[in-house]
């Protein structure tokens, strides 16, 4: 990468890759942004007719009582709340188009969801081959990782797991992995919760870092220190879903003074802002409101106080030596010889990428792994000893199904508890439908009905015919049906018997107590391999429609 280049080339060389378009910054621009939640009676506006603008290259902080709606505009503004909304929210001036959007920023949450078992470069790895795709050489992703590490000052961490990482570098590593296939806005909501006062002031230093580079970044944030308020360029203060503050964050003070409002000495003019927006100095916050045009204005602070209209600007960027990273490298050039950005990996590279991770953090859950196999051995032992022999004994046969019965219920449930947690199989769709408390409820319960059917506790035959379609979607079904066959079905020959009368020597009689004799060994592999590519698709399914609508 030529660390010559200017920034601004460079980052008009990436916004062009990432949009294919000859944009160099995104100004977020919104107006007479309302959102109401609920209905009729119930309906509570949390937003009231608010504007503002948030500017490239510029470290902007949403501040705000609890409660006031920093959260929700935020998350509007990002895109992840679509109802109850009125007003209009732009990109330089047009409106927002929700897909290219969503390619176009990055939202930090307040808490990680990272996987412990990672370690730094595995993670960031992980991420630069699922979001740079296999157009990117490995070199090339390397240097990229590099560079943001540099940046984060997470290289001396590169090699620690997850798990044992600081609060402060956790929130870098989260940041880091946005940052790979670079966005053009990020919004982090509360980046500094959690952390001490120096893990905090490094995280905003590094926002700080990484809107000089272009970026609109724009974070909620809690009382902050006023060294923390210091790191930032830009403030807007939420009062009761409306607009009491926009502009500089040292023109803050003046402008309440504007107001006749005099932040007391060595006061913290945070605390003092959020302490007026909270309405401990009297009825002034619609005064307040009013001064900035909800929001339509910016405060300027110059000797002669004044505000001025909020609009998208070109802002300068800074030169961040050090702290330039990534930008022209991203720039592909196509088989036409055109500039486009390569968006991410095909789906098999996403596959296998995804498989790797999981297979490393399983392997590394040593004690949920050796639990699990210890477990699942000392089951089998003991089925084992209590099936000792009798396999071929007509006078146990139903010993021999309800063993079989048995071990699909284990398996089924085995694998399914935790795999709330984890998504694989059957607990993929739940765990994607549900939240972890509803699902590990719904998810044993809603899969009796299967149970009932798969054919051991009732015979095919008594299962009424408006509910025998059940037993096409049960996979204990096709699994019970399918072991059965595969050890009483293709002609087995007469079993012994270890009393004077047996009547199921022959297991054919046997499959037909259980209305098994004409079913087929080859369709229950079938119905089981449709069942284990159904749930998955539905799982994916209902994790695309949760990130598309459920909002
Ligand atoms: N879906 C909802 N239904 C009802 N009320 C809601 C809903 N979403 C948000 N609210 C209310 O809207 C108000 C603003 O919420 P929001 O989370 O945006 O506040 P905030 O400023 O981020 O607060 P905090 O700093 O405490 O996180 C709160 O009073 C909250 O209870």
């Amino acid at each position: 990468m030529d660390t010559d280049i200017k920034l601004r080339e460079r980052n008009r060389g990436t916004t062009a890759t990432r949009e294919n378009q000859e944009v160099s910054s995104f100004d977020l621009t919104f107006s007479d942004l309302s959102y109401t939640v609920g209905k009729g009676e119930t309906a509570k506006q949390i937003l009231r007719q608010i504007s503002g603008t948030f500017n490239s290259g510029k470290l902007t902080a949403i501040m705000g009582p609890s409660g006031a709606g920093k959260t929700s505009l935020m998350n509007i503004l990002a895109g992840l709340k679509k109802s109850g909304i009125e007003g209009r929210v732009n990109v330089n001036g047009a409106e927002r188009k929700f897909k290219t959007f969503r390619k176009q920023s990055a939202y930090i949450t307040q808490q990680d969801h990272l996987m412990s078992n990672l370690s730094v470069d595995e993670y960031m790895m992980s991420a630069a081959h699922l979001k740079l795709g296999n157009d990117v050489s490995e070199k090339e992703k390397k240097l990229t990782i590099e560079l943001i590490m540099n940046t984060l000052g997470l290289t001396n961490s590169q090699s620690t797991r997850v798990s044992c990482l600081s609060g402060g570098e956790c929130k870098r590593l989260a940041i880091g992995l946005e940052l790979i296939d670079n966005p053009a806005i990020l919004f982090l909501d509360e980046p500094t919760s959690g952390l001490d006062s120096s893990s905090g002031l490094q995280c905003v230093a590094v926002l700080r870092d990484i809107a000089k580079t272009g970026r609109t970044v724009v974070a909620t944030i809690h009382q902050p220190s006023t060294r923390l308020l210091d790191q930032f360029d830009q403030l807007y203060i939420v009062a009761g879903g409306s607009c009491m503050y926009q502009g500089p964050v040292n023109s803050l003070i003046p402008y309440l003074q504007s107001m006749n409002l005099q932040c007391p000495d060595h006061h913290n003019p945070a605390d003092f802002a959020i302490d007026v927006a909270s309405g401990e100095y009297g009825d002034v916050v619609f005064r307040l409101i009013s001064g900035i045009e909800n929001g339509r204005s910016i405060y300027q602070d110059n000797s002669s106080t004044s505000c001025v209209p909020s609009t998208s600007h070109d802002t300068e960027v800074d030169e961040v030596g050090e702290t330039d990273f990534m930008i022209n490298s991203h720039l592909r050039t196509n088989k036409r010889g055109k500039n486009e950005l390569s968006y991410g990996a095909p789906f098999h590279t996403q596959v296998a990428v995804l498989l790797r991770r999981t297979w490393r953090t399983i392997w590394r859950e040593q004690i949920l792994t050796t639990m699990r196999l210890t477990l699942h051995v000392c089951i089998a032992i003991l089925i084992g000893l209590l099936y000792w022999q009798i396999g071929d004994d007509a006078h146990a046969v139903y010993n021999n199904a309800g063993m079989l019965f048995f071990n699909h219920l284990f398996i089924l449930y085995a694998a399914m508890m935790p795999t709330f947690l984890t998504w694989q199989g059957i607990g993929l769709f739940f765990g994607a439908a549900f939240d972890i408390p509803v699902a590990s409820y719904f998810a044993p319960i809603s899969c009796i009905p299967f149970l009932l059917v798969s054919g051991f506790m009732f015979k095919f035959d008594a299962i009424p015919p408006y509910l025998s379609w059940i037993t096409y979607l049960s996979f204990l079904h096709y699994s019970f049906e399918g072991s059965m066959l595969s050890l009483y079905g293709g002609d087995r020959p007469p079993l012994s018997c270890s009393y004077s009368y047996c009547h199921f020597r022959y297991p054919i009689k046997f499959l037909e107590l259980f209305n098994l004799n004409n079913s087929s060994y080859y369709l229950s592999v079938l119905g089981m391999m449709a069942n284990f590519f159904v749930i998955r698709v539905a799982g994916y399914l209902v994790l695309r429609f949760k990130l598309r609508h459920v909002r």
